[in-house]
C-alpha cells in the first residue's frame, strides 16, 4: 500500500476493542444499557466494531438522532436542549426514546411523540466538572430541571430520567458521593418510573478504575429503585484509541525550537483550544525540545511543547495521541487547512482510508 498521505486520524480498532471490552464487561455485571453519545464521537466507519458491544446511541440533535438510527442501530435514545417545531416529528420517527430538557419542553411537545418512552433531563447541581465552560451545574445552568416539587408534578408524563453530571471523572469515590446525594435529592421519584440514565462523563475504562465496585454500585442502584441504568460514555467508549497523523513542513527558532506541521490545532484538535489544554504524545526521553505549532494562521495554533530524542526536519512524522473523543465531531475547514483523511487500522492490521477529503467538500462547506 502507498503511504498515506497526512494530515489523517488513525482510529486503531484493537486499541478501541480495549475500551468496548470493558464496556461489555460492564453490561453484564451491572445490568446497565450502555450508549454511545455521538456527540463525542460520530465516525461511523467503526460503528461496525462497537455496535456489538454497546446497545445503542444518544443524541444532542435531529442530526445525530439519524445517525444513531442509520448507522449504529440498537436502542436509539434522542435528547436535545431545545427541539424545534420543525423538526419533533422526524426526531420522533427515528428514536426509541426522547428526553426533553425541561418540563416546559415536554407540556410543548408531549402528545407528539407518539409511542415513545418519554424522559426529562434532571440537574442535581452538582457535578464533577473542572472547568466552567462544560459544568451542567454552573450558575444559572439551563441543562435540566432541578426542584423536586415541579418534577413531580410532571412524573405522570414521563416514564424516566436522565442525570448527567459526570465530567472527565475517573475517581470512582466522587461518582459514588455524588450518586448519593442525587438520590437524597430525587430518589423519592425514582421507583415511580421505569429508567433512568446517569449520562456520560465517567471515565471507567481508565487504567486502574475500580470496574467491579462501579457495576455493584449500577446494580444496587437499579436493583433499590427497579429501574433499568442506562449510561452514555462518549470519551470512555474511544479514548486512547486514535492518533493524529502529521508531517513536520518547517522548523525555525524563535528562542525556542519549532516544527510547524501540515495540520492545525484550530482546525483539527479545537477542544484543546477551547479548554487551553496541551496536546499529548507518547514520551520520548531526548534533550531536543520543540514547540508544536500549527499551519494555520491564529498566532496561538500551538499543539504544546515535546521532547524528541533527534532534531527535527521537514518530512519527520509526528503522532498526537487522543484524537478520537471531541476532535472528527468538531472538525472544521479554518485557513482552508487540509482536512485530516480518516484512516482506520482494522483488527488484522492492515489500514483502510475511510475517508479522505478534498477541495470539493471544502467548496461544498460554504457557499
Ligand atoms: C447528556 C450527555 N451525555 C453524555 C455525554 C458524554 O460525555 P463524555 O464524552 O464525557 O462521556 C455528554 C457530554 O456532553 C452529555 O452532555
Ligand atoms: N478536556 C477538557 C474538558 C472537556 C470537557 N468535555 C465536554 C463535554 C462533556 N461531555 C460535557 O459534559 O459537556
Amino acid at each position: 500500500m502507498e503511504k498515506i498521505q497526512t494530515p489523517y486520524y488513525l482510529i486503531d480498532k484493537s486499541r478501541l476493542l480495549h475500551n468496548l471490552q470493558t464496556i461489555k464487561r460492564v453490561r453484564e455485571q451491572s445490568g446497565a444499557k450502555l450508549l454511545l453519545a455521538l456527540k463525542c464521537f460520530a465516525t461511523w466507519s467503526v460503528f461496525d466494531l462497537m455496535r456489538d458491544y454497546m446497545d445503542g446511541t444518544t443524541s444532542s440533535s435531529l442530526y445525530e438522532v439519524k445517525l444513531g438510527r442509520e448507522k449504529f442501530g440498537g436502542e436509539t435514545h434522542a435528547y436535545s436542549v431545545a427541539y424545534a417545531d420543525h423538526e419533533i416529528d422526524a426526531v420522533v420517527a427515528n428514536a426509541d426514546k426522547i428526553i426533553f430538557n425541561s418540563i416546559s419542553q415536554l407540556g410543548r411537545f408531549a402528545d407528539r411523540a407518539g409511542g415513545l418512552s418519554r424522559g426529562l433531563r434532571l440537574n442535581p447541581g452538582i457535578s464533577s466538572s473542572s472547568f466552567d465552560l462544560a459544568d451542567p451545574a454552573r450558575p444559572f445552568s439551563r441543562l435540566g430541571e432541578w426542584d423536586p416539587e415541579k418534577i413531580a408534578a410532571v412524573l405522570d408524563r414521563v416514564n424516566g430520567f436522565m442525570i448527567h453530571n459526570n465530567c472527565e471523572n475517573a475517581d470512582f469515590g466522587l461518582f459514588d458521593r455524588m450518586l448519593n446525594q442525587i438520590e437524597e435529592k430525587f430518589g423519592g421519584m425514582f421507583s415511580r418510573i421505569d429508567w433512568i440514565s446517569l449520562g456520560g462523563g465517567i471515565h471507567f475504562t481508565g487504567d486502574g478504575y475500580p470496574v467491579d465496585a462501579f457495576c455493584d454500585r449500577l446494580r444496587a442502584f437499579s436493583l433499590r429503585y427497579g429501574v433499568q441504568v442506562y449510561l452514555e460514555p462518549g470519551e470512555a467508549a474511544v479514548t486512547r484509541s486514535t492518533t493524529l497523523e502529521v508531517t513536520v513542513l518547517d522548523t525555525l527558532f524563535n528562542g525556542k525550537d519549532i516544527a510547524i506541521v501540515d495540520s492545525s490545532v484550530e482546525a483539527h484538535m479545537l477542544d484543546l483550544l477551547i479548554y487551553r489544554e496541551s496536546a499529548r504524545m507518547t514520551a520520548v526521553t531526548g534533550d531536543q525540545r520543540y514547540m508544536i505549532c500549527g499551519k494555520s494562521c491564529l498566532a496561538g495554533d500551538i499543539f504544546g511543547e515535546f521532547t524528541f530524542d533527534h532534531a527535527l526536519k521537514p518530512g519527520d512524522r509526528i503522532s498526537i495521541e487522543d484524537a478520537a473523543g471531541y476532535t472528527m465531531v468538531k472538525k472544521n475547514w479554518f485557513n482552508g487547512v487540509q482536512m485530516p483523511s480518516i484512516v482506520v487500522r482494522e483488527l488484522d492490521g492492515s489500514l483502510r482510508v475511510a475517508r479522505a477529503f478534498s477541495f470539493e467538500d471544502y467548496l461544498s462547506s460554504l457557499s
